[in-house]
């Protein structure tokens, strides 16, 4: 059995816990092609030669070896976090294979997720870790989307905007014909955006890597998120590359271990993390995670697709008070139209909110801001 401990290439954040648990129980042995140099080379790690560069690095905590160390598979460790997204770990599309693969996505988060998967898995074939790190330390440097967002509540008295730039979205088809993202991302930073929120996901939401990419290279100064479906480290290194400034991780999408390795990674890169949940287990699940400091409350359900904009408010009421302790920023999200909806957030206790569909669709997304707020916002 071939280690690679010694490899210039093993770096302990080639091993996601989701990507060694995903098939074969880590406890075994965790076998994979990497790319060398432009050079594929099939190897073997063991368990031991894992552990050490982890420890080598410390990047994880005892605890989190020893849950690791159980062998379980990522599925049934989800599973008894509540939740229900599975795992395929396809390496291309049915379509594209001779396998019979019949299984049927649940819902439309399940369906993203299983997307997404075969997706970052050619992606990594073109360009792996080593690369992508590489070029995460040559992107424009990091700005600060907590302290951005923290500066604009201060500055308008309610709550900061983050504004999404989203072509379409699964449940409501093209939001956008005429859609030019940069020149949407400078009206909304003119008119009192705080961040930027940009969708690149192609397959569901018509969005691009390049937009991002484009809209850090117009000029424009506002902090950006990187609004993706992250089941994989890799994605967030390339979302640096790329020019982001933070990365949404989805709670009902990505079991504690991930939500907590993941968050390193951010830190590590000096980005923000916006953790996003939608009911009370899941948020319960944050808030046992060390150093979290941006939560969003969808009011959307991933699952059902139905809108409750008193969602913020009735977690905000269970768990407001931990949640001030900690000094945790919350974002409000989805479903929000009127200056009465950003007041209600508002009173629910958010010092944020991340709204697309209502300022994508008006006629001047830019001027639809003041719309949104009931008042024009200081930038
Ligand atoms: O927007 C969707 O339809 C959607 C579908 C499946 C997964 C995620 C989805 N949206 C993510 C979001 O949370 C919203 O884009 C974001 O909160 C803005 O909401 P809105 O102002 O209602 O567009």
């Amino acid at each position: 059995m071939e280690s690679l401990l010694a490899g210039a290439h093993l770096h302990p954040a080639a091993f996601s816990p989701a990507s060694l648990s995903r098939c074969h129980p880590p406890s075994v042995v965790v076998r994979g092609v990497h790319h060398v140099g432009g050079r594929a080379v099939r190897c073997a790690y063991t368990k031991d030669a894992i552990l050490y560069a982890l420890e080598h690095d410390e990047m994880f905590n005892s605890e989190e070896v020893v849950q690791w160390e159980s062998g379980k598979t990522i599925n049934t460790i989800a599973a008894a976090q509540g939740i229900q997204i599975s795992r395929r770990c396809r390496p291309r599309y049915p379509s594209e294979g001779s396998g019979d693969d019949k299984a049927v996505p649940r819902h439309i988060l399940e369906q993203i997720v299983w997307d997404k998967e075969v997706e970052v898995s050619q992606r990594k074939a073109k360009k792996p870790l080593m690369n992508v790190m590489e070029s995460s330390e040559n992107a424009p440097p990091v700005r600060d989307f907590i302290g951005a967002l923290t500066a604009a509540y201060g500055r308008n008295g309610v709550p900061a905007l983050i504004a999404e730039i989203k072509k379409a979205s699964p449940g409501r088809g093209v939001l956008r014909e005429n859609f030019n993202p940069v020149e949407i991302a400078q009206a909304y930073e003119a008119n009192g955006a705080a961040c930027i929120s940009i969708f690149t996901d192609e397959k569901h939401f018509q969005g691009s890597f390049e937009s991002l990419e484009m809209i850090r290279n117009s000029g424009v100064k506002c902090p950006l998120l990187c609004k993706e479906f992250i089941i994989d480290s890799w994605q967030i290194y390339y979302a640096r590359s790329k020019g982001a400034d933070a990365i949404l991780l989805i709670a009902a999408v990505l079991p504690d271990l991930d939500l907590k390795y993941m968050l390193r990674v951010c830190k590590n890169l000096g980005m923000a993390a916006l953790i996003e949940v939608q009911d009370e287990r899941e948020l319960d699940r944050v808030l046992k995670i060390d150093g979290v400091e941006l939560i969003g409350i969808n009011n959307l359900s991933l699952e059902t697709f139905v809108v409750d904009t008193s969602n913020t408010r009735m977690l905000m009421e269970k768990r407001g008070d931990t949640i001030r302790d900690r000094g945790i920023l919350v974002v409000g999200e989805s479903g929000l139209i009127t200056p009465d909806d950003v007041a209600y957030a508002h009173s629910a206790g958010v010092s944020a909110i991340l709204v697309g569909e209502s300022l994508i669709k008006a006629e001047d997304p830019g001027r639809a801001i003041a719309g949104l707020f009931g008042k024009e916002l200081l930038h």
